[in-house]
């Protein structure tokens, strides 16, 4: 069965190198026009380095596709998936050319990004519009589905997996953990950019009001409590700029000194354990926390669990305007990030 009004559905992701020599090309890509310091990115391609050169994010892409693929063979939906990244092959450019080629005219989108705020959401709508134009009037048209922060399917993986977090502790160690939820820093501008003008979104705009809120309903579902913080991780831009405070490591220093002796860090702000979750969490905090005598735990993103899956049939749905569209939270979705909206800062 054809899935009206659509025939084709697209995932966009960020794009990692997937071999060493690929590592400087990709960065380069990532901060064109960017005012990120020389250090930082020799720093960032130690990090690709220490894996061979390879991020993980294409590979998460490709195996999320090939659970979408049996997802929708199962329900019955014949919509064909592409896929295409930002800032490495599979080029998003290259993908709209073969979608034309192909002769796909109205695609729906699914952005590996859950959150409202230029990086995680206009960027996406640009580099999906720049892409378009590039190939010219042959290229289909392409409707983003929204952030989905709030859906069930992105936020119940997440309440499974930090249950599966706390089982890893110790089990004296249970009771007492605090949970530290994280989440990409941006530059304070941007935050306060993010979500629609005029919508009330509280201070910081609507990127940490979502985070408040996944949070919230994270630690609500555990069915046991724990105290939790928000931190930010994977800063980068000049010092003087500022950016989402505090940073994960700062933190696990003052809960160390409070007394606190076991952590589970959710980086909830992630939909897959791509590079930035591997080494600023897997090896920067959890090496924080050793120094420190922290027992320390990380939970699994998203990533490919099936009530995440089934969510983009869900969103497609929505974004077809079939289905209400449907969330934890009362806050705005940003659906169609109209101008204005998730600005750069
Ligand atoms: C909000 C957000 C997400 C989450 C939402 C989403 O997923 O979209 C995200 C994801 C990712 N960020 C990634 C990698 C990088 N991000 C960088 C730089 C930046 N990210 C920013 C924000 C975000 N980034 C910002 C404000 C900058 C500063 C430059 C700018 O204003 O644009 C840089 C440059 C070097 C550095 O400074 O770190 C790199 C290499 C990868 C790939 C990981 C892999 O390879 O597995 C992924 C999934
Ligand atoms: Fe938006």
């Amino acid at each position: 069965m054809p899935y009206e009004p659509y025939d084709a559905f697209l995932l966009v992701s960020f794009g990692g190198p997937e071999a060493e020599d690929d590592v400087i090309p990709f960065l380069e890509n990532v901060t064109r026009g960017r005012n990120i310091p020389r250090e930082r990115l020799a720093e960032v391609g130690q990090h690709y380095y220490l894996y061979g050169g390879v991020s993980p994010i294409n590979e998460q892409c490709r195996e999320l596709i090939a659970a979408l693929q049996a997802d929708f063979a199962g329900a019955g939906v014949e919509l064909p998936i592409y896929w295409g990244n930002r800032f490495w092959n599979p080029m998003l450019s290259d993908t709209v050319a073969r979608m034309a080629a192909d002769g796909v005219r109205r695609v729906v989108a699914m952005a590996t990004s859950a959150y409202s705020n230029y990086s995680s959401h206009r960027a996406y709508l640009d580099d999906i519009a720049a892409a378009r134009e590039a190939v010219g009037p042959e290229a289909p048209d392409i409707e983003l589905i929204r952030p989905f922060f709030d859906h069930p399917g992105f936020v119940e993986p997440l309440v499974e997996h930090t249950l599966d977090a706390l089982d890893r502790l110790p089990r004296d160690q249970r009771g007492g953990a605090r949970l530290l939820f994280s989440a990409h820093s941006i530059p304070t501008a941007m935050a306060e950019a993010s979500g629609a003008p005029g919508n009330d979104h509280g201070p910081g705009g609507a990127y940490v009001a979502q985070l408040g809120e996944v949070a919230r309903l994270v630690s609500e579902r555990l069915g046991e409590e724990h105290p939790y913080d928000l931190v930010y991780q994977s800063r980068s831009g000049p010092p003087s700029q500022p950016w989402l405070e505090p940073d994960v490591n700062d933190r696990l220093a003052e809960l160390a000194e409070q007394g606190t002796t076991a952590v589970v860090v959710v980086p909830y702000g992630f939909v897959s354990d791509h590079m930035e979750v591997k080494y600023d969490l897997d090896n920067e905090a959890s090496e924080t926390a050793r120094e420190l005598g922290l027992h320390y735990v990380r939970a699994l993103s998203p990533g490919t669990h099936p009530r995440f899956v089934t969510m983009a049939r869900e969103l497609v749905a929505e974004r077809a305007a079939w289905a209400e569209p449907f969330g934890l939270t009362s806050l705005p979705a940003c659906h169609d990030c109209p101008e204005g909206c998730c600005r750069q800062g």
